[in-house]
């Protein structure tokens, strides 16, 4: 995919402003919604039952992310998603945790029998669970494994009819045929918890502007990594990566897409 696809997209998140519905965990969701604002969108997050079906029926994406499950808000991400497909509104599922315990993989896995799902976001342990492969991964973090990432991910893209983004030193998109790598990042990332929750609502911020399910999470995943790249290389620690990935992601512009952007079109390596 070429760059320019890439800044007609991110030009296209900041005229439309589109509005997100986000049911996430309650400790990304400040930052959700910062970053969600940052790059030009509009997030609304809301679990209640009595509204959630009206909410996601008008907006243009749906992210729903099982960071801290409850009976009640697995409840509100059915009800959301159905009236999200029913309106043609894309989803976008963050799986965090599905490596951690069965309660959150059975979830995940019942989400993607009822829900048609755009986009799976997920770091490589979640991937892996989803992948049914052994992955020793640690709660909501990825862990270490052995397995083949862009693998795996393609095995999940294909059996769900879904676009995979995995997260991690290098980013895996693909659904399943065709596979690209981002290779931006900072190694800071990691140490802000809510950055790969942050980074599922990016991706439904693009999946509202592109039925493209593949352009959408490949342009999100390469302009939020860079964001964090270049936010990495000014400051210090954790705290101040965190106010300058929001800067970051506000201030990306063509000059620095077209600069700075590692991806490669991977298909059949
Ligand atoms: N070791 C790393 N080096 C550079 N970038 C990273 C690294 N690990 C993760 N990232 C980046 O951090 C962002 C959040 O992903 P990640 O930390 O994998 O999610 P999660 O918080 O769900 O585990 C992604 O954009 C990814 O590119
Ligand atoms: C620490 C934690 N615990 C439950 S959800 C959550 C946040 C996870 O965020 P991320 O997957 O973005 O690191
Ligand atoms: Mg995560």
């Amino acid at each position: 995919m070429e760059n320019q696809r890439l800044i007609e997209l991110m030009d296209e998140v900041r005229k439309r402003k589109p509005l997100l519905h986000v049911i996430t965990n309650r400790v990304a969701i400040n930052d959700s919604a910062n970053g969600a604002l940052a790059v030009g969108a509009s997030p609304i997050m809301a679990e209640a039952h009595e509204e959630v079906a009206e909410i996601a029926a008008i907006s243009g994406a749906l992210e729903l992310n099982i960071g801290n499950l409850t009976p009640y808000s697995i409840e509100s991400m059915r009800l959301s998603g159905r009236a999200a497909n029913k309106a043609g509104v894309p989803i976008v599922l963050d799986p965090v945790g599905a490596g951690a315990t069965d309660f959150r993989l059975q979830t995940v896995q019942k989400l993607l029998e009822e829900l048609d799902v755009a986009i799976i976001r997920g770091n490589a342990g979640e991937i892996a669970a989803l992948a049914g492969e052994k992955w020793a991964a640690k709660g909501v973090d990825a862990g270490d494994g052995n397995g083949d990432v862009t693998e795996m991910a393609n095995r999940v893209a294909l059996s769900w009819n879904t676009v995979v983004a995995v997260s991690g030193a290098v980013d895996t998109i693909t659904d399943g045929r065709r596979t690209y790598h981002v290779k931006n990042g900072h190694p800071l990332f990691p140490y802000m918890t809510g950055s790969g929750c942050l980074n599922g609502v990016i991706q439904a911020a693009y999946a509202a502007v592109t039925s493209n399910a593949l352009e959408a999470s490949f342009a999100a995943s390469t302009i939020y990594a860079l964001a964090g790249q270049l936010a990495g290389e000014k400051c210090a620690g954790p705290g101040s990566f965190r106010q300058h990935l929001m800067d970051e992601l506000y201030l990306m512009n063509e000059e620095k897409i077209q600069r700075y952007a590692a991806v490669e079109d991977v298909t059949g390596l």
